[in-house]
Order: structure tokens, then C-alpha cells, then sequence
């Protein structure tokens, strides 16, 4: 299956309140990938928030990937998303199997994005693209380097970073073929302006 569509990350701090209706609705909106980045170290509660969401993502079809944490994943056999400080990709990619979502930052790199290939991953990220209330220190990443991931690669690729519905649409002109998006998705006033968001990302991507 190809990858593709809107790549939704939950965050503990702005989802406080309303964490499973917000998501439900981005996923009635449609999601191809939903990210679990909860960054607290609250074992139980990261275990029972991520259940909640394999069992959410399980009715909407939707495929769900553990931030950082590829025990968790492992235990939840869902994918992971690994950064560069959290933990080699090869023996990630033998403990959750051939078939195993992984993912990779990649930040504006070409090469890091070359050799998370080589190592397995199933996507590489780049970003930030904007400015993020989320991550505001992420280092930055331009669109030129979109075109020569889109010559040089042969994975999906992710943009990250300040996305929003007003400037997603130039990531998807240079090649993206995964928005994922933090604040521009769940900074909704409410569910429903969620889900008509969602759906806004897809018509986007023509998804
Ligand atoms: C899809 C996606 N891309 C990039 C990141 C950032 O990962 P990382 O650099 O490990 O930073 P944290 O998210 O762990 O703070 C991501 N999570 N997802
Ligand atoms: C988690 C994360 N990683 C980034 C990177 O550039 O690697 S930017 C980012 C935050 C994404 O949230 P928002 O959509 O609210 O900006
Ligand atoms: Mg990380």
C-alpha cells in the first residue's frame, strides 16, 4: 500500500479534555497514518491512551504509529516513528517485522534520508517547513529540498512542521505525500471543525 494522505499526531497537552473526540473526528474526516507523541514518561498512561487509539484506528482502518517508542509499538503491533536520537532503525525494523510502519526524521537532509532507507524505514520525514507553536526549535527545512528528495528517493515522504491548510498546498505541488500536521489539525475550536479540516488535507492531497 502506498502511503499517502494526512498523517495526524496527537499532543497530550492540546488534546487535554477532549483527546479520543478530537481524534475520532479527524479520523471520520479521514487519516491514513495517526501518530501517538505523548512525550511524558507516564508508562500507564501512555499504554492505556495508546490502546484506546489501536482500538480507534482499528474501526476506521486507519494505521496507528507510537512516537519514539518502538517497545510500545511492539507490544501494540502498530508502527513507530524514530528520530535521531531514538534508537537504531535496523533492529527496530527485525523487532516489529518486515511488514511494520517505520518512520524517520530526517530533517533536512538528503543523506540521513538515504541511509534511514537503507536501514528499513518506510517513510522519511523532513521538516520543519513553517513555523510551529508545537516544536518551535526544529531546525528548518526548505522547499527546495523537497525536489531533490522526490529525484533521488524511492519512499513516501513526510513534511512536518507549522502545517496548516493555508500553506500545505506548495509541500504538495514539490511531491509530499504525507502531511503531518499537530496544531493545524487539532487547534480546532471544535470536532467538528476538526473533521472538516481533515477532509480539507485530503482534498489537498486528492485523496
Ligand atoms: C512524522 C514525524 N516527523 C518528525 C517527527 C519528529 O521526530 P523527532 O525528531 O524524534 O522529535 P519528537 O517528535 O520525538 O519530539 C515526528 N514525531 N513525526
Ligand atoms: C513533532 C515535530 N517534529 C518536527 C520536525 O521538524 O522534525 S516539527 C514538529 C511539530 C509539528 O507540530 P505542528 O504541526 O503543530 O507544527
Ligand atoms: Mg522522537
Amino acid at each position: 500500500m502506498k502511503l499517502r494522505g494526512l498523517y495526524a499526531i496527537t499532543d497530550s497537552q492540546l488534546l487535554t479534555g477532549k483527546f479520543l473526540s478530537y481524534v475520532e473526528a479527524a479520523l471520520d474526516g479521514g487519516v491514513t497514518l495517526l501518530q501517538y507523541r505523548d512525550k511524558s514518561s507516564d508508562e500507564a498512561r501512555r499504554l492505556r491512551e495508546a490502546e484506546a487509539l489501536r482500538n480507534l484506528c482499528e474501526r476506521y482502518k486507519t494505521q496507528l504509529i507510537i512516537n519514539d517508542d518502538a517497545e510500545l509499538a511492539a507490544r501494540l503491533n502498530v508502527g513507530v516513528h524514530l528520530g535521531q536520537t531514538d534508537g537504531p532503525l535496523s533492529p527496530t525494523r527485525a523487532l516489529l517485522g518486515s511488514k511494520a510502519i517505520i518512520g524517520s526524521t530526517c530533517h533536512g537532509q538528503i543523506a540521513l534520508a538515504e541511509q534511514a532507507a537503507k536501514e528499513g524505514a518506510s517513510y522519511v520525514a523532513f521538516g520543519r517547513f513553517f513555523n510551529s507553536t508545537t516544536k518551535p526549535g526544529a531546525p528548518s527545512c526548505s522547499l527546495d529540498l523537497l525536489d531533490e528528495a522526490k529525484r533521488t528517493l524511492h519512499l513516501p515522504i513526510c513534511a512536518i512542521g507549522g502545517i496548516t491548510l493555508d500553506n500545505a498546498a506548495p509541500l504538495v505541488e514539490h511531491g509530499v505525500d504525507l502531511l503531518a500536521v499537530i496544531h493545524g489539525l487539532f487547534g480546532a475550536e471544535s470536532s467538528a471543525e476538526v473533521t472538516r479540516r481533515a477532509r480539507a488535507f485530503n482534498e489537498l492531497l486528492k485523496i
